[in-house]
């Protein structure tokens, strides 16, 4: 059997008229509860490309899309390739197989949410599919609270893919001239999107460290490595009590998809150390880091040209310092761009000036970008500019901090701030600059005078105008979104609104402004940070005289041709002065902080401008997520077009 045999209307209603809108597709998902049967082989795909082009929700195409490129290459390195599926899983496949089963039972699933037997191997494949629908159209809240990173950002994803893959076969359908069918065509799009979205390696450690009372304890470590079309591999190193597996696979691959986005040349990863950092000395943190290194090391998962760490939550200089110390000492002796084996060092050990603050201005410009543009503050109720706009921030470390702090700068109100140890809150304002110097004094925030304890329900739902979600993923569920007062959230963080949450709050005319922009300061000027090491000279240093005598010598030029025409006949009663300001401005020196700001500027600014111009071809509204993401999977999209994928992951 070929093609696609599908039992209920309902689908079939999706497959006839192609002005159907999304709202009428996501009616009938409702009614389809029976049994799909695919086969595989080029039918399927041409089904997927109908699916796609009558608006099915994204969701379903790319369930559907992920079944049938299953099915047409099964085979257990193809099991590995696509996802990270269990050997018990694969095993419990291939033993169906043998026994002729069509399917298996869903404990030997990975996926907690998956709540159908998985399909097994063979001719006919038989999907009983009732939630696949449900998964995008409606998520229940539970559903939304649990479900592990990978998938969301995974959903995400897919959302963004069907769009691309919609686009990408409308193109090839108007070449004048085809060198290959629709079909041949259509394997090789979903072959490569299907490319994009798995994480390529992921090495799990366990090593033993001496804690200062003598005791062994043993350190779970994770490093992902989600692409290396482009190399090195670049993301954090985070220490948090919660990291898993999951997780570090997930915040690669939005390292992957945020390198994309602002031309940072980096495939993406992540690395998570399964340890409460509060909970450990700084000697033990110390050994801690620097195992870690040589671990990491011996299975080239750092190195400056394939895989370069930088801070993530719960570390910062200090740890990127012993990183480097490290590497630098004991693997790295003989090579002399050793120091770019790592970002996010002290200046004094390779670093650069602006990294720490990075992230927090990259969130402040990327606001300013929005908040400047008239058109998308009227649609949200907004009235352009900083004046009088008020901010909760959640999370007070890294990001937090800095962007609350530029954006007090700029004039906005901080009046809320969310953290571990106290909510608090002050409609008058908080001052970040004072509240961060208490707590270097006091060691935590309880007890700030300027603020008073929250003490209402959740601090997150209060009125202000922005919400800068700069703590940890998945903070701003379904549940809570509905409460929401913010007209503006930006995602400091990686992955806080999780897909339920970010439906609601479309729908709610509230402007989600995505992780994988909005905090894409901080790899930038890690990118500026490894090009400074691999050129061992600081920005600057080579060229501030030399731009600054250039801009004397024009304006001095201007000035005379001015003072000439003014002492002329024709000038005469007429009183003009070269504005001292733009001599100023001028006849400094750029600082290396300048230079990286004016860089980290421009790339965001750039990003911004993109992400809209893609939400405006796509007619997506507020989605400035999924326009995110589609400029992102285009451009890996094409790399692996040109390149070809037998040679790269
Ligand atoms: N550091 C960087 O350059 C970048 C960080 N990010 C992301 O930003 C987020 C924060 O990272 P950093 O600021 O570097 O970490 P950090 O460790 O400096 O600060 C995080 C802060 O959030 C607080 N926090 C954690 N969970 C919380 C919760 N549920 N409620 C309230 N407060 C909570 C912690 O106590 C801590 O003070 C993470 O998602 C990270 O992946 C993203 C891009 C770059
Ligand atoms: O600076 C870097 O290389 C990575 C920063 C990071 O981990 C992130 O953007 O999530």
């Amino acid at each position: 059997m070929t093609g696609i045999k599908i039992v209920p209307n309902a689908v079939l209603l999706w497959l006839k008229p192609a002005t159907k809108t999304k709202d009428s597709v996501l009616k009938y998902s409702s009614t389809l509860t029976s049994n799909l049967t695919f086969s595989s082989g080029p039918a399927s795909f041409r089904t997927l490309v109908h699916l796609c082009y009558r608006n099915a929700p994204s969701g379903f195409v790319a369930n559907c899309s992920s079944h049938i490129q299953r099915s047409a290459s099964f085979t257990h390195d193809a099991a590995q390739t696509f996802s990270p599926i269990p050997r018990r899983t694969v095993t419990a496949m291939s033993r169906a197989k043998v026994r002729g089963q069509t399917s298996i039972h869903r404990w030997y699933c990975p996926y907690k949410d998956w709540d159908r037997p998985l399909y097994c191997p063979g001719p006919l494949l038989v999907v009983q599919q009732r939630h696949i629908v449900s998964k995008s159209a409606h998520i229940s809240d539970d559903d939304d609270e649990n479900l592990p990173l990978s998938r969301n950002v995974g959903m995400f994803f897919d959302k963004a893919a069907a769009l691309l893959v919609h686009k990408v076969v409308e193109d090839f359908k108007s070449l004048p001239q085809k060198h290959r069918s629709l079909d041949e065509e259509m394997k090789l799009i979903q072959g490569t999107i299907a490319v994009i979205k798995p994480c390529a390696f992921i090495i799990s450690l366990s090593f033993p460290i001496r804690r200062d009372n003598g005791t062994l304890e043993v350190v779970r470590a994770y490093r992902a490595q989600h692409k290396q079309h482009r190399l090195p591999s670049k993301g954090g190193i985070r220490f948090s009590a919660h990291v898993d597996y999951d997780e570090v696979t997930a915040l690669a691959a939005l390292m992957t998809y945020k390198c994309a986005l602002v031309n940072a040349p980096f495939g993406g990863a992540k690395a998570g150390v399964q340890i409460d950092p509060k909970k450990y000395s700084e000697g033990e943190l110390e050994r801690i880091t620097r195992r870690l290194t040589i671990e990491l090391s011996k299975k080239g998962f750092i190195h400056p040209g394939i895989d370069v760490p930088a801070p993530d939550m719960g570390t910062g200089e200090r740890e990127m310092c012993w990183i480097a110390d490290t590497y630098a000492n004991i693997v790295g002796f003989s090579d002399i761009n050793a120091r770019a084996c790592v970002t996010g060092k002290p200046v004094s050990q390779g670093g650069i000036n602006g990294r720490t603050s990075a992230t927090g201005k990259g969130v402040f410009v990327g606001i300013k970008y929005f908040l400047t543009d008239k058109a998308c503050m009227d649609v949200i109720g907004l009235k352009p500019g900083f004046k009088d706009k008020t901010f909760i921030v959640q999370g007070f470390g890294n990001v937090g901090f800095h962007a609350a702090r530029y954006l007090v700068e700029a004039g906005a109100k901080c009046i809320g701030v969310a953290e571990m140890d106290a909510n608090l809150y002050n409609k008058d304002g908080i001052d970040p600059v004072a509240l961060d110097e208490y707590r270097r004094q006091s060691g935590c925030l309880a007890g700030f005078p300027a603020a008073q304890p929250y003490q209402g329900e959740n601090i997150l739902c209060e009125k202000c105008d922005i919400l800068v979600a700069a703590a940890c993923e998945r903070v701003i569920t379904k549940k809570i979104s509905q409460k929401i007062q913010a007209k503006i959230i930006a995602e400091g963080a990686n992955g806080p609104v999780t897909p339920g949450a970010d439906k609601v709050l479309m729908e709610k005319k509230v402007l989600v402004i995505p992780d994988l922009f909005i905090n894409a300061g901080g790899v930038t000027v890690s990118y500026f940070e490894w090009l400074k090491n691999l050129n061992h000279v600081s920005y600057g240093r080579l060229t501030s005289k030399f731009e600054r005598d250039s801009n004397l010598h024009i304006i001095e030029s201007v000035e005379k041709s001015i003072n000439k025409w003014l002492d002329s006949d024709r000038a005469k009663g007429l009183n003009l002065k070269p504005d001292p300001k733009v001599k100023d401005k001028y006849l400094g020196y750029a600082s290396e902080k300048d230079i990286v700001h004016a860089g980290l500027e421009h790339t965001m600014e750039r990003a911004a401008e993109v992400i809209m111009d893609t939400a405006r071809t796509y007619n997506l509204g507020l989605d400035i997520r999924t326009a995110a993401y589609l400029v992102s999977i285009e451009k890996i999209y094409n790399f692996y077009r040109e390149a070809g994928v037998s040679s790269v992951i």
